[in-house]
């Protein structure tokens, strides 16, 4: 096998990694508001050449994923390989009662994070997930409207909360609606993740390493009293071993 494409369909975002050998060629990450005709008129010209192997993990609904199908196997010849929330993948469980209802994204992270022994994964996206694995069993989760979700309702659903854009360098109570409202967002997130932290490890006994990712990581990490690797392109990581093709030939 030689160049292999790998997609992230978010709910807002696609991503996609051309690799060769397990190594990113190049990377591409936009907004898909767009019909699934014009992605690929949008990725940059090194991912229209051949590809052996198309790997996907989508959020998104079976039209998407059906059109996606189809404009994949016109330009490439290739029918994408789609990724599946499974009871168990290489040793490792999903604790979800029904596992194909575990968002794949989350179930791609599990798999990335499940040599640690115990470990929290937090994907930062338009939704926040909070995953637990414990000796390659995931031990179930949280989901909350991310950032970006969160200013959305608060702007919909009242009249006078009207922010500007804002930076959350500091925490401090906010003394403007801009303030009171972007760190309001951020304290919520990050009180979230480190009460389910600190829930689990006293449930297990033992200390739980965190890891973010997600386009809106950058946002909580700096204001996490909790010691944390941010790993961007983890769902790169877990879709390659997924597809068990980090480093085939
Ligand atoms: N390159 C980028 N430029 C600007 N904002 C970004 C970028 N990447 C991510 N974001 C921000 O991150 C959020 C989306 O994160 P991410 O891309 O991880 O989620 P997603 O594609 O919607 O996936 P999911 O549906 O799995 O959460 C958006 O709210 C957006 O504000
Ligand atoms: C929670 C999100 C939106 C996070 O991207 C995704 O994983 C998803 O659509 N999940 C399906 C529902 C679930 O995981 O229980």
């Amino acid at each position: 096998m030689s160049n292999q494409i790998f997609f992230d369909f978010g709910n807002s975002r696609v991503k996609a990694w051309l690799c060769r050998h397990g190594e990113v060629l190049s990377r591409f990450n936009i907004p898909h508001q767009m019909a699934m005709e014009e992605l690929i008129p949008a990725l940059p010209a090194d991912f229209k050449k051949a590809v052996d192997f198309i790997g996907v993990a989508s959020v998104l609904d079976d039209d998407s994923n059906n059109a996606f199908a189809r404009v994949a196997f016109m330009t490439w010849a290739v029918s994408p390989q789609w990724a599946n929330s499974q009871k168990e993948f290489a040793g490792v469980y999903n604790g979800y009662a029904d596992p194909r209802l575990l968002g794949v994204d989350r179930w791609v992270n599990v798999i990335a994070v499940s040599d640690r022994p115990c470990c929290c994964v937090v994907s930062c996206g338009t939704a926040l997930a909070i995953d637990f694995v414990a000796d390659r069993r995931h031990c179930g989760g949280f989901i909350l409207p991310g950032y970006t979700m969160q200013l959305n309702a608060l702007i919909h659903g009242t009249k006078r909360v009207r922010p500007d854009e804002g930076k959350t360098i500091e925490l401090a109570p906010g003394v403007s609606t801009t303030e009171a409202v972007h760190r309001g967002i951020v304290i919520g997130l990050v009180g979230a993740v480190e009460k389910a932290i600190s829930d689990f490890e006293k449930a297990e006994g033992r200390a739980c390493s965190l890891v973010l990712t997600g386009g809106e990581a950058g946002k909580l990490g700096p204001h996490l009293s909790v010691s944390h690797d941010i790993i961007p392109e983890l769902l790169l990581v877990g879709l390659q071993r997924y597809f068990g093709c980090a480093m085939s030939t």
